[in-house]
């Protein structure tokens, strides 16, 4: 992301972040070729919330998130995230959000304390903050003792914590990841999960992530989307979202009263990706 423009501090003084909302979309639409995949979605994600954005596979959901991190352009429609608006300042936004992508990120060359010290640099960190930062990233993370080897010797775990390490370390007020455990084991996945509530209790991150798997969503977030065919079908507490189908309804429940044979079918992309696709050997 180039944000060697925009210093760090700036991204603490947010106007309309008092507004309550990190994400406001309205009418956000995205076309390729003329095949609508995002369509008029107009989402809004409250300031300090853990919101969760689900949806069969091909809904758009990375094609939602993808716009809201200024790297897809929309075709029509509008939107603030955290405080900026997405289209007039693009750069300040990128300055304030955190993103986690989908496929890996880390330099598996270099070192976690090597990769933070990169991420540093870009956020444009002052350099008298920037051991203090990294080490606080290590501790918070549990990566202390891992710090010094290279992150292709790390397991899937550690690569995604080191990961949203990286992407938080100029506090953004929002961070925004696309599936952050997918191919993680339970107890990786509950290390990722703890680590995102404590960022939220910390610092008040507001976080918007991705997922398939409803258990995070129970676990994790106070409110969820359903995107369907670049739709959002239906926003509310997962609780809520329960009770409107019956008493004992799950979430997959209600997934499946909206996504319907799409779930069992399928779409172009299949079922294919279980795992994170790597460039360094993690999958
Ligand atoms: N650059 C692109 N050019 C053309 N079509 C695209 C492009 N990116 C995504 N699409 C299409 O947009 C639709 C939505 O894709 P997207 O990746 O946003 O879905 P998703 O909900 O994130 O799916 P998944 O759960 O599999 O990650 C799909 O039909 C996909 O093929």
């Amino acid at each position: 992301m180039d944000i060697r423009n925009v210093p760090a501090e700036t991204a603490s003084v947010a106007p309309g972040f008092e507004q309550g909302y990190a994400v406001r979309t309205r009418g956000l639409t995205k076309a390729f070729d003329g095949h609508v995949v995002v369509d008029h979605v107009d989402l809004e994600v409250r300031d300090g919330e853990i919101f969760g954005l689900i949806g069969p596979n091909g809904a758009g959901k990375s094609t939602l998130i993808k716009m809201l991190t200024t790297l897809l352009p929309p075709t029509s429609g509008e939107a603030t995230v955290a405080g900026c608006d997405l289209l007039r300042e693009a750069r300040l936004v990128r300055a304030r959000i955190g993103y986690v992508p989908q496929l890996l990120s880390a330099d598996g060359a270099l070192t976690g304390r090597e990769n933070l010290l990169l991420s540093a640099r870009l956020y444009l960190l002052p350099r008298k903050e920037r051991a203090e930062r990294i080490a606080e990233a290590l501790a918070m993370t549990g990566l202390e003792g891992a710090a010094d080897r290279p992150a292709q010797n790390y397991s899937g775990g550690m690569l995604r914590r080191l990961e949203i390490a990286q992407s938080t370390l100029h506090r953004p007020r929002l961070l925004i990841m696309d599936e952050p455990t997918v191919g993680l084991d339970p107890v990786a996945r509950n290390a990722i999960w703890d680590h995102v509530r404590d960022l939220r209790t910390r610092f008040g991150t507001t976080i918007l992530i991705t997922t398939h798997v409803m258990e995070e969503v129970e676990a994790l977030c106070d409110r969820v989307g359903i995107l369907h065919h670049g739709r959002l079908e239906k926003v509310g507490t997962p609780a809520a979202l329960k009770a409107e189908i019956g008493p004992d309804a799950t979430l997959d429940d209600v997934f499946a009263q909206i996504a319907g044979t799409d779930i069992e079918m399928g779409d172009e992309h299949g079922n294919a990706r279980e795992s994170r696709r790597s460039a360094i050997g993690h999958g």
